[in-house]
């Protein structure tokens, strides 16, 4: 189970090679990390990456192996925005030349980079943004500005106090002449003392939810005051603004302007099923060791894990993560796909990967924060406990229900492109790839299902029918309504909720759908596909109906923790004295209390200020 959850046997060996050196360097450490103010967080995480670096060029290790080493050092922090989007963006939207002038240093992290996009007054309307990018032909330079305060760059990961460049999104005006948002590089801070530029203002944005979480990342706030760049730093390779200030577009569609948010969207669905495998493995693991009540007979008390409810509640997430897992896997290969089409300049599969992407990482990432949450309740008053490792890590990705576009704002353009293609089989298109359902709409307008036991809900051809039947009627409902509206647009937005909901069920189908290609692979290991196909059925028959369910819960509880623990996680990455691989919770949880700076001292401090003086006064009050 192993390979099938990593991918390939490479897969676990490397893996399990990163974990074990994050795990067993001192250095890397975290399990005090929620007790730290935001400055010694802050300094902590400078460290890990320092540390991370340096490790990575002593060992020689390959791009995957230092990804893998980020991933388990499990610290949000400047180097993520630095690999995951600014060297992306330049590799997206930069020219060759600008590629090999700026991705060599940042290769060698002699310069720090961060992707500034949103401002405080717009976030998901891109279009909105107010930062200007004014061209000057007599100094052939961009004058970037922000011109409000709503104008100020916001969020930025690593912009607060780390990153030295960033890829800056500002309004193109040349020759007088507004040409919308395009992406240009600046050096934001001194390579010799780490001051900001002349002209810029920068620093942090404060604290965000949680204790620990993603308060290790420097989200900043930047504004620029008629801040001069060389002409060449506007990354080019989408259009070009020539020495005499004329605009010239390049034969790419203008959308490539987002690749780098579809490239990140793609890594997030990745993000998200480790997050609910984490929590899932922790509250299992947990569920196995806990107990309470005892048989009426007086018999030993039973462990959390056999109740229905239990089960009931948290064996759909045990099945989410995996389905999540082989999305994310299906996914990378789109982008990879679509990226080497897009390099012979066949930009045909773009919407498809945007609608892909955009969809995937919404559903899943708005059911990993669901999950989270619901497992810190499925362990009792101990998930409550940050040693729990819960809390940490809920507050780390509930942000991504938001950044890389809000999952509402994401579905909505899934909905768009749903009509889009409703309205293309309706004048006879055959649609392609995950659409391609959407042609047998004869058929899936009317068909009824001939499910009627649990074993017919088992035969993947039935789940996939139910589905896709779900989803195209859905999508050609919406579709009718909207047709119904005085116009287009006031019919998209009267409808959005439905929209919504039409997008969550195709892309469910989606998910369904990988899950049951991926039974079809060749899977090794005795039982592993069988595991496999029960943990199927219980995604997709969660979502369509509880009944029925309790037969195959059952089935799946005598390997639930074998499942968890295919996982593969370390103690140390999965950072949870309940979730612990040899089950000795209580005393885990009893040693950790005691790491808790009030501990330090047995009597508080405060006590002489606050306490003993209203301790005495009310004796002295009560002997009057
Ligand atoms: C316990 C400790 C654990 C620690 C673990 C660490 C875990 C973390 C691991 C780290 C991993 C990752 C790090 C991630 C860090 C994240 C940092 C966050 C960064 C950001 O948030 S960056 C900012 C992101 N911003 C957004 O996403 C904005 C969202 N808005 C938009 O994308 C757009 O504005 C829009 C799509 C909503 C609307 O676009 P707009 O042009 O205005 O209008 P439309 O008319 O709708 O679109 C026009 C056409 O363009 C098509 N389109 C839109 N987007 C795309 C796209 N991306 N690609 C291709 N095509 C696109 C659209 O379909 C329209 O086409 P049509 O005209 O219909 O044909
Ligand atoms: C932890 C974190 C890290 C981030 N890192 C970065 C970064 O490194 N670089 C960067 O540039 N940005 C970053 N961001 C910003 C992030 O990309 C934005 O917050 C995100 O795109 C959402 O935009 P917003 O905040 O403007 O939300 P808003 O658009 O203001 O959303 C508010 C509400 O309005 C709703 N809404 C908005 N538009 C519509 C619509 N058309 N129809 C229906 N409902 C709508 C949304 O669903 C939401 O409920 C980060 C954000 C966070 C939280």
């Amino acid at each position: 189970m192993k390979v099938a959850w990593a991918g390939s046997r490479h897969a676990v060996e490397v893996a399990d090679r990163m974990a074990c050196l994050v795990a067993s360097d001192p250095v890397f450490r975290k399990d005090t990390r929620t007790m730290l103010s935001r400055k010694e967080l802050f300094k902590d995480t400078l460290k890990k990456a320092a540390h991370a670096w340096k490790r990575t060029v002593e060992l020689h290790l390959t791009e995957e192996e230092a990804n893998l080493l980020r991933l388990y050092i499990d610290q949000p922090g400047y180097v993520d925005l630095h690999w995951v989007m600014f060297v992306p963006a330049i590799k997206g939207q930069g020219t060759e030349e600008q590629q090999k002038k700026w991705l060599t240093m940042a290769y060698k992290f002699q310069i720090i980079g961060t992707y500034a996009q949103t401002e405080l007054g717009h976030g998901s309307n891109v279009q909105g943004l107010e930062t200007t990018a004014t061209f000057d032909p007599s100094t052939d330079e961009f004058i970037m500005h922000s011109p409000t305060l709503t104008s100020s760059k916001w969020w930025p990961g690593g912009l607060g106090k780390t990153s030295t460049h960033a890829v800056v999104y500002a309004r193109l005006i040349t020759e007088g002449k507004d040409y919308g948002i395009h992406g240009f590089i600046m050096q934001l801070r001194s390579l010799d003392d780490h001051s900001p530029l002349p002209g810029i203002t920068i620093g942090d944005i404060g604290g965000k939810f949680g204790s620990g979480a993603y308060n290790s990342m420097d989200n900043g706030v930047m504004r620029l005051d008629h801040v001069r760049i060389p002409r060449d730093q506007m990354l080019m390779r989408l259009a070009q603004v020539t020495r005499e200030g004329k605009y010239v577009h390049s034969d790419v569609p203008k959308q490539l302007l987002y690749g780098t948010m579809v490239y990140v969207r793609q890594t997030i669905v990745a993000d998200a099923s480790r997050a609910l495998s984490r929590a899932v493995c922790i509250a299992v693991r947990y569920g196995a060791i806990r107990k309470q009540f005892g048989s009426k007979a007086g018999g030993p008390e039973t462990q959390v894990l056999n109740y229905k409810t239990q089960q009931s509640r948290l064996f759909p997430f045990l099945a989410s993560a995996y389905a999540f897992r082989f999305v994310g896997q299906w996914l990378k290969w789109l982008y990879t796909d679509v990226t080497q089409k897009l390099e012979s300049k066949d930009f045909s599969t773009l919407p498809e990967a945007h609608a892909c992407t955009a969809g995937l990482k919404s559903v899943t990432t708005s059911a990993t924060a669901d999950a989270i949450e619901e497992c810190q309740k499925l362990c009792g008053g101990h998930g409550y406990l940050n040693s729990s490792g819960l809390p940490e890590l809920f507050a780390v990705n509930l942000p991504a229900c938001t950044y890389e576009g809000d999952n509402v704002v994401l579905l909505l353009q899934v909905a768009r492109f749903l009509m889009k293609t409703v309205s293309q089989v309706a004048s006879g298109k055959q649609p392609v790839g995950t659409t391609a359902y959407m042609g047998n709409i004869q058929h899936l307008m009317q068909c009824k299902s001939v499910v009627n036991t649990v074993e017919d809900w088992l035969n993947p051809a039935a789940i996939k029918e139910v589905f896709e039947a779900r989803a195209l009627r859905m999508a050609v409902n919406c579709a009718q309504n909207i047709s119904k509206a005085p116009s287009q647009e006031e019919g998209f937005s009267e409808l959005s909720p439905d929209l919504v909901e039409a997008a969550v069920a195709h892309v469910q189908l989606i998910i369904v759908t990988k899950f049951i290609e991926k039974l079809q692979e060749d899977i090794l290991g005795h039982g592993v596909k069988e595991q496999l196909q029960k943990l199927c059925g219980i995604y997709a028959l969660h979502l369509i109906h509880n009944e029925r369910l309790g037969k195959l819960y059952a089935q799946v509880r005598p390997n639930a923790v074998a499942l968890v623990d295919a996982f593969d996680y370390t103690d140390h990455y999965l950072g949870s004295a309940l979730g612990r691989y040899d089950g000795d919770v209580y005393s885990a949880l009893y040693k950790e209390a005691w790491k808790d700076p009030l501990n330090e001292t047995v009597v508080p401090d405060g006590y002489q200020e606050h306490l003993r003086p209203l301790l005495k006064q009310q004796l002295k009050l009560s002997r009057l």
